[in-house]
């Protein structure tokens, strides 16, 4: 492991799933890192997981850096506070809208342009549907984009410790205002988020029977449904604007759907349909794929595995042996067969070997 940018210590306000992966990833480095939540209970589960020791407030601390982790909404008043009471430190927020907060603490009173100074908004895009520092994982950040959104205020000094930060915890670092950072998550994180729980709420009254034949397509496009209502309310709200106008767009191609399939056999119909489908090809491909790099396709196998005890694990500690890495993974039942199937993907020139060395060691391959 390389050197750490940050020196410590570092204080993290709000231990939830990111505040605790913060922690996690930073303890993993060494850094010492003091943990504060207004719920005791998060703070001491963040604790107990080894993310930090809790903040002992008779203690002298002078962090490096505080990184507020607390949902949106108190955001811009917990960064106040926190430059307000550590005037040594830099402050980031990791909240996932950016021009809102940062239009606050301007308006905020007491909050000094010296001050703002010290303050770097920044958005790790890495996450999850689950809340909680039980959830919470070191590696989160690993090779996910972490965006910085300084303001006219931030200093030098302040954006190269939020830099130290994301590059401490493994991510690639871009650079945006608040108001295009606000803009480009609109498209990339908030509009799926709708549109999965949009897909998701459909099931709410289905039968069973039809939801016994749901594959991994509907479990890849709902997967964020599960996410936090309460942490969404807040998101959604404060980027409405951007949201509204990417949505518009979406109701019009929803609209020339529905016309188009209320009469299925009409002239056009068909390359309508078409159209949608590549236009959806057109628009996945342009995906990055891992460490902010190029689109890239990967192939995907399938290992029957039985279903008992410690059989996935030894097919990964075999394929770890074999000195393959493994890009994505998923797992599935046949219903009623005591069977399981891995569905793993690796960089398409390395498949033919992996399922070789597989089939020699007696797995089953599905081509
Ligand atoms: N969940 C994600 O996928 C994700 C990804 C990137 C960024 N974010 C952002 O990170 C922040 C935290 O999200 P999370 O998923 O960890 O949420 P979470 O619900 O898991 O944790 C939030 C924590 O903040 C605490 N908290 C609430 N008010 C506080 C206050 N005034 N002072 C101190 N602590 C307070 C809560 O008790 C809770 O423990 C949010 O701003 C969110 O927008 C979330
Ligand atoms: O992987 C997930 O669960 C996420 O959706 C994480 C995700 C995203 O949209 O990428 C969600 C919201 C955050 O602000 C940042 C990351």
């Amino acid at each position: 492991m390389n050197p750490s940018h940050l020196t410590g210590p570092v204080l993290v306000i709000g231990t939830g799933l990111l505040g605790a992966s913060i922690g996690l990833g930073l303890r993993a480095r060494g850094i010492d890192v003091v943990l504060s939540d207004t719920s005791p209970s998060a703070q001491a589960v963040a604790v107990d997981i080894g993310a930090g020791r809790g903040l002992v407030h008779s203690e002298a601390l002078e962090p490096e850096l505080i990184v507020v982790a607390a949902p949106p909404d108190v955001t811009a008043d917990v960064v106040a506070a926190a430059l307000a009471e550590y005037p040594g430190a830099v402050v980031v927020d990791i909240a996932s809208v950016k021009a809102g907060i940062l239009a606050r603490l301007r308006r905020l009173p007491g909050v000094s342009a010296a001050e703002l100074s010290r303050y770097v908004g920044t958005h790790p895009m890495a996450g999850s549907e689950r809340s909680g520092p039980v959830a919470a994982r070191a590696e989160l950040f690993s090779s996910t984009p972490w965006v910085l959104c300084p303001s006219e205020e931030s200093s030098a000094a302040a954006i190269k410790v939020a830099h130290s930060l994301a590059i401490d915890l493994g991510s690639v670092v871009f650079r945006f205002t608040p108001d295009d950072h606000d803009e480009a998550v609109a498209l990339v994180s908030h509009l799926p988020q709708i549109m999965a729980s949009l897909v998701a709420s459909r099931l709410q009254d289905s039968p069973a029977h039809a939801l016994s034949l749901a594959g991994n397509g509907l479990r890849d496009v709902t997967r964020i449904a599960a996410s936090n209502p309460a942490m969404w309310v807040q998101i959604l709200g404060a980027n409405a604007a951007k949201l509204v106008e990417i949505m518009r767009g979406v109701r019009a191609d929803v609209n020339r759907l529905i016309s188009t399939l209320e009469a299925p056999t009409a002239p056009g119909a068909h390359l309508d349909l078409a159209r949608l489908i590549s236009e959806g090809n057109a628009g996945q491909t342009r995906i990055p794929g891992k460490h902010g790099g190029p689109a890239q396709a990967y192939a995907w196998l399938t290992i029957l595995v039985e279903d008992k005890p410690g059989q996935i694990a030894r097919l990964l500690t075999e394929i770890g042996d074999i000195g393959i890495n493994v890009e994505d993974l998923r797992l599935d039942h046949s219903a009623g067969r005591e069977v399981g199937m891995v569905e793993l993907s690796v960089v398409p020139n390395k498949r033919v070997a992996l399922v070789q060395e597989l089939t020699d060691r007696g797995w089953k391959v599905i081509l």
